[in-house]
């Protein structure tokens, strides 16, 4: 087989409070985390957006302690499957790349080049597919692949979502139920699943199934841990004006307290790491909400970190890929008729020529808002706070 490597996918976060700007600005200049019709317009946007973050957003990962653990808890989940591995009997070599700060994709990949990687699986570590997050990063990949011949000699495989892994349900229930079990009364709590949203327009317009995977995975999870609870879904960390998933996170806390819930346990769901939207959202934001609406037993499951069952499952999953057929980076990017990881005729740029004239005139006003909002210092970013 050669040299096996595993290159793991994450978002990756500022280690530091003086990296949170330019993270910001790597964030929003990516076009599949704002999809703009015109590419010139996508960096002056990103360097305005992540200016006027910067500030709140310092302020968040001041609260957990001054910097994203994204990095080491990463690191630490390489390791851990580097070594389970290797007690499955499989060498390989794992490599961490993150799309918006370091370790940066392309440094993985110059350290993939170098140490003569012969087979490779790609495994994001977001279990369920966005456009915005294992799509970005794979787009990202099958350019460099695309501008390197020795790259190409590679023989590699993707795996793009793996949220039905029976290791990664059979882990989550495990941390669900032991947090359940802390409660006076376990089966009066209220199971509250929070993910991560996305604009609606990627599911309604780009066909992103994320929403679709999101309410699988909740099923296959509740299903797993074959508990009476009730349970709710919603979507949080909601950025800019626009119309995200619905329910939000925080409207559907308010109206658990309206309907007299007193115990709410928070599932985060879509990522597998403590990060800032657990640590500072959850934990402190949604929490003040829980509280002032009258929950007051708020109680949040663990990520799963380098959980072993989680971590043995990544393994067999790697496992799994080598010895199946590749999909191949190329395929994903233009799919053939018997690939269906997600409609790949909705996800391209472009839609209709009529439709791309309106975002064009749309992006145009939307552009010259923002202008006069940051001459003037009024406007309705400044309303919602994000100015
Ligand atoms: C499945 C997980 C994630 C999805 C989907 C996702 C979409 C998405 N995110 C933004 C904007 C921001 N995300 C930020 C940080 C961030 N996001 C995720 C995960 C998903 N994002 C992670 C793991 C992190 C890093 C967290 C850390 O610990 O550092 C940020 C920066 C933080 C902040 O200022 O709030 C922004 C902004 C959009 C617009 C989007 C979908 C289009
Ligand atoms: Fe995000």
């Amino acid at each position: 087989m050669g040299r096996v490597g595993v290159l793991l996918l994450n978002l990756g976060g500022p280690d530091q409070l003086e990296d949170v700007r330019p993270f910001l600005y790597n964030l929003f200049s990516d076009p599949e985390i704002i999809r703009l019709p015109f590419p010139w317009l996508q960096k002056p946007l990103a360097w305005l957006i992540a200016n006027s973050r910067t500030r709140k957003s310092q302020e968040n990962y001041r609260q957990i302690g001054g910097g994203s653990p994204l990095r080491r808890i990463t690191e630490e989940q390489g390791q851990a499957l580097q070594a389970e591995l290797q007690q499955k009997g499989q060498e390989a070599q794992v490599y961490i790349g993150m799309r918006y700060w370091y370790p940066f994709t392309e440094e993985a990949i110059a350290r993939i080049k170098r140490d003569g990687v012969d087979r490779l699986v790609i495994l994001p570590l977001y279990p369920q597919f966005s456009i915005s997050t294992s799509g970005s990063s794979f787009r990202l990949l099958e350019k460099i692949w695309s501008e390197d011949p020795a790259l190409q000699r590679i023989d590699h495989t993707v795996i793009t979502s793996w949220y039905k892994r029976p290791g990664y349900l059979r882990a989550m229930a495990d941390l669900i139920a032991q947090q359940l079990d802390q409660f006076e009364n376990p089966d009066a709590v209220h199971i509250f699943f929070s993910a991560h949203g996305v604009p609606l327009s990627y599911v309604e317009e780009a066909g992103d199934p994320y929403q679709r995977e999101i309410e699988e995975c909740t099923e296959l999870i509740l299903r797993t841990l074959n508990r009476p609870n009730s349970h709710t879904l919603a979507y949080q960390s909601r950025v800019g004006p626009v119309e995200w998933l619905r329910p939000y996170t925080e409207d559907a806390i308010a109206e658990l307290a309206a309907q007299g819930v007193q115990h709410l346990l928070v599932v985060p769901i879509s990522f597998v790491s403590e990060h800032i939207e657990t640590l500072q959202e959850i934990d402190i934001e949604y929490r003040e909400i829980a509280e002032e609406a009258g929950i007051h037993n708020f109680q949040r499951v663990p990520a799963l970190n380098t959980h072993p069952v989680f971590i043995n499952d990544l393994a067999e999953m790697v496992v799994d890929a080598l010895n199946s057929p590749n999909l191949t980076l190329d395929q994903i990017a233009r799919p053939a008729e018997t690939t269906k990881i997600y409609p790949p005729e909705r996800w391209e740029w472009g839609m209709t020529t009529a439709a791309e004239v309106w975002n064009g005139r749309l992006a145009m006003l939307g552009f010259l808002a923002l202008l006069v909002e940051l001459i003037s210092g009024h406007g309705p970013l400044h309303s919602l706070g994000l100015l």
